[in-house]
This record gives C-alpha cells, sequence and structure tokens, in this order.
C-alpha cells in the first residue's frame, strides 16, 4: 500500500474544494472535520427582493389559501386537487404543464379547486437527486444559490397564471425564500415524525398536510398535526439569514394526508373513517387528502388513475371525509432515469446540459400520469362532485 501523508490528502481535497467553489472549512481544532467547506448564500430578503411579486399576486396567494381553509373546513363544497409533477426539474416543462393545468382548472373551478405540484425539494430513500434547489443544473453541481431563485422564479410564473402553488417543505431553511408565494404546503412520509418538520409547519402560514408514515403509521401523522397546531419555539432563520430564535403561534389548518404504507394502501372508506376518528378525536380536522400516488398506487402511473377513478365512484355516491386527492401527472406519462454523478466529482453546472439528454415533459423522479390521462381524471373528479351534491 502507497503511504498518503497527510499533506498530500489536504493538498488533495482543497484541489477539490477549489474546483467547486467552496471556501475553506472555518471550524475550531476538532469541529467540522467531514466538512469540505461553506458557501454563503444570499439572504432570503435578497432573493425576495430581487424577484418579488405583484401586489395582485400577493392578493392571489392569501384569497387561495382562504378556499383551501375552507375546503379542508367542508364550509366550500368543492374537491381540493393537487396535482402535478412528482418534481419540477425542467422549469420551461414545468410551465407548459401549469399552463394547460390551468386552463383546466377554469373549466372546473365549480366543483374543484386545483393546485399545482411545484415540488423542488425531494426526500429520498437513501440517495438521488434532491430536486431542483439542491442541484438546479441536475449534475452535482449543486448551485443552490441559483436553485433557490430558479424555484421562487417558477413560483412567481405559474403564479401569474393563476394557478396556486403547493410544495413540500423539506429543508427548514427553504421556507424563508419560498414560503410567501405558496399556497399549500405538505411535510413527507419520511419527515412527518421530524420535530423540526413539526416546529417549522407551527410557523407557516399557509395550510400544511402531514403525511402518513412510510410504514403506514397514521399515529405520527396525528401527532405532527398536533405538536404543529400548537405554539413552538426553535432554531432558525430571520429574513436575513440570521440565525435566530423563532417562536411562533401554532398552525391550525394542519391535516392528514393519506398515502399508503409498506403494508399497502389506505384509501378504502374504513381507512377514511378510521383516521377521521382519529384525527376527530385528537380535537384535530377529521376531513383529510388521499395521495393517489406513492404507496397507495404501488408508485404505478397507471394504477394512479384507477385509483383516482376509484375515489371519484365513491365521491359520486356521496362519501364524505375526503377534503382532497393528490396525484403526481405530468406532460408525458411514467418516468425516466436521471444518472446523477459521483458528488466528488468537481463540475460547473454548465458544462453538462444534462436536459439535452432528457425526455421533454417526463418525470425524472416517480412515474406520472400523462397529460391525457391527466384531462381526464379532473373531468371525472368534476362530475363525480356535482354527482356527489345530486346524492347529498
Ligand atoms: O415522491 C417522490 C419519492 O417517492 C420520494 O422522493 C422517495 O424517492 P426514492 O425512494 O426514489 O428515493
Ligand atoms: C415524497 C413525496 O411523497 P411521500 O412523502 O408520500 O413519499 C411526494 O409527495 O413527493
Amino acid at each position: 500500500m502507497n503511504a498518503v501523508s497527510a499533506t498530500d490528502l489536504l493538498e488533495t481535497s482543497q484541489r477539490a474544494d477549489a474546483a467547486q467553489n467552496l471556501g475553506p472549512a472555518q471550524g475550531t481544532p476538532n469541529s467540522d472535520e467531514r466538512v469540505a467547506g461553506f458557501a454563503p448564500l444570499p439572504s432570503p430578503a435578497q432573493v425576495r427582493g430581487e424577484l418579488a411579486p405583484s401586489a395582485a399576486l400577493q392578493y392571489r396567494v392569501g384569497r387561495a389559501r382562504q378556499e383551501i381553509r375552507a375546503v379542508l373546513d367542508g364550509v366550500d363544497p368543492r374537491l381540493l386537487v393537487i396535482i402535478g409533477p412528482c418534481s419540477i426539474h425542467d422549469p420551461q416543462a414545468g410551465l407548459d404543464y401549469a399552463a394547460r393545468l390551468a386552463a383546466a382548472a377554469g373549466r372546473h373551478r365549480g366543483e374543484l379547486l386545483v393546485l399545482m405540484r411545484t415540488y423542488f425539494e425531494k426526500p429520498r430513500t437513501t440517495v438521488g437527486w434532491k430536486g431542483l434547489i439542491n442541484d438546479p443544473a441536475l449534475d452535482g453541481s449543486h448551485d443552490m444559490a441559483a436553485g433557490l431563485r430558479a424555484a421562487r422564479r417558477f413560483l412567481l410564473e405559474v403564479g401569474e397564471l393563476g394557478l396556486p402553488t403547493a410544495t413540500e417543505f423539506l429543508e427548514p431553511i427553504s421556507p424563508q425564500y419560498l414560503a410567501d408565494l405558496v399556497a399549500w404546503g405538505a411535510v413527507g412520509a419520511r419527515t412527518t415524525e421530524s420535530q423540526v418538520h413539526r416546529q417549522l409547519v407551527s410557523g407557516l402560514s399557509m395550510p400544511v398536510g402531514f403525511k402518513n408514515g412510510t410504514d403506514g403509521g397514521l399515529q405520527v401523522a396525528v401527532d405532527a398535526c398536533g405538536a404543529a397546531a400548537a405554539p413552538q419555539s426553535f432554531l432558525g432563520i430571520d429574513a436575513g439569514g440570521r440565525a435566530s430564535m423563532v417562536q411562533t403561534r401554532g398552525n391550525t389548518d394542519v391535516h392528514l394526508i393519506l398515502r399508503g404504507g409498506a403494508g399497502g394502501p389506505n384509501y378504502s372508506a374504513g381507512d377514511i373513517a378510521a383516521a377521521s376518528e382519529r384525527m376527530g378525536a385528537a380535537g384535530l380536522n377529521p376531513r383529510v387528502i388521499v395521495d393517489a400516488s406513492h404507496a397507495n398506487s404501488g408508485k404505478s402511473h397507471i394504477r394512479q388513475a384507477e385509483v383516482i377513478n376509484e375515489l371519484a365512484a365513491r365521491l359520486a355516491a356521496g362519501e364524505q371525509g375526503i377534503a382532497g386527492l393528490m396525484a403526481e401527472s405530468f406532460l408525458v406519462p411514467g418516468a425516466q432515469k436521471l444518472e446523477v454523478p459521483a458528488p466528488d466529482a468537481a463540475r460547473t453546472g454548465q458544462d453538462t446540459p444534462v436536459l439535452d439528454g432528457l425526455v421533454y415533459g417526463q418525470s425524472v423522479t416517480d412515474a406520472c400520469m400523462g397529460w391525457d390521462a391527466t384531462e381526464s381524471a379532473l373531468e371525472t373528479l368534476a362530475a363525480a362532485v356535482r354527482a356527489g351534491r345530486a346524492e347529498a
């Protein structure tokens, strides 16, 4: 074995860091031993100032949140439909999709309150591409300042089409950059049990749904709603990007999202009644959102459309308790594989145009229904809501 000196190792890692534009780790002795470097980001206030919403859009975001609350509380008899790509990887294709969805949402506005999934942060089971904010060039270059701006720009553009936006909050810092443009939020199955995410939700301004755990466990999500509804004090950042003690008032618009689990789907009428009862017993909103994707469809986009049809038939027959549905949909059905290079490779974000090698409008994460299936799912759901009203 060749002897490698500590100096050699240090020089090698410094060269790699320089290639990635990382500053030196700044810790005192014995700290940051595994940190390759820190790259400062613009503050949330700076990015919000550069990409500011019009007064009309600010009004629309607030108005959409009120409408979502009314649907969740059963005051507005429409069905909430949270639909769109599993992840936004190509803003241009995302906007093409948004334009089509905005038109369809307008056609069905009497029955459906349609929000677009604008998901920029992907929780991974192990490793993989973690979304547009984390790696906007999809090549391992991790230009997060560009990613935050791209996500914010996308929210502005979708908002200007008149479509309310929905996103998963994963990193506790990113909401300061984006949340003012988001009408509805989710905490995913992998983070529902996390205290950090529950605290975060307690301070978010929009309604937020917690998913049941990946094992199918409901109690973690019921507990999450209880924790997020309460005032909390925790460590966070302010708009200037300063580390801060954050004190919240609690989010009373929290609710449950059933997404199935390791034991299979959980969208039967019995599952929904049991979940509603558990939430009601805890003093929380008993009306739930059903995710037709993920473990409720075995991640099959074909099965997802069938799940929507089953749920539509039940809504048409007058079933109560379902406030909304979530579905993953994009322009082209299915998904394609994205090969992300090894994290230690030095990249610029410009020399590998990953998008050029991908199918336009097809998911690079979970499989999505294509546009035709999406349009007919929205029609089926709108008809089901009309029939359900006649039934009641
Ligand atoms: O919704 C997306 C995925 O299901 C989630 O991010 C986990 O993905 P993974 O299991 O492929 O990492
Ligand atoms: C990651 C997601 O879902 P889940 O947390 O249910 O796996 C998602 O909706 O994108």
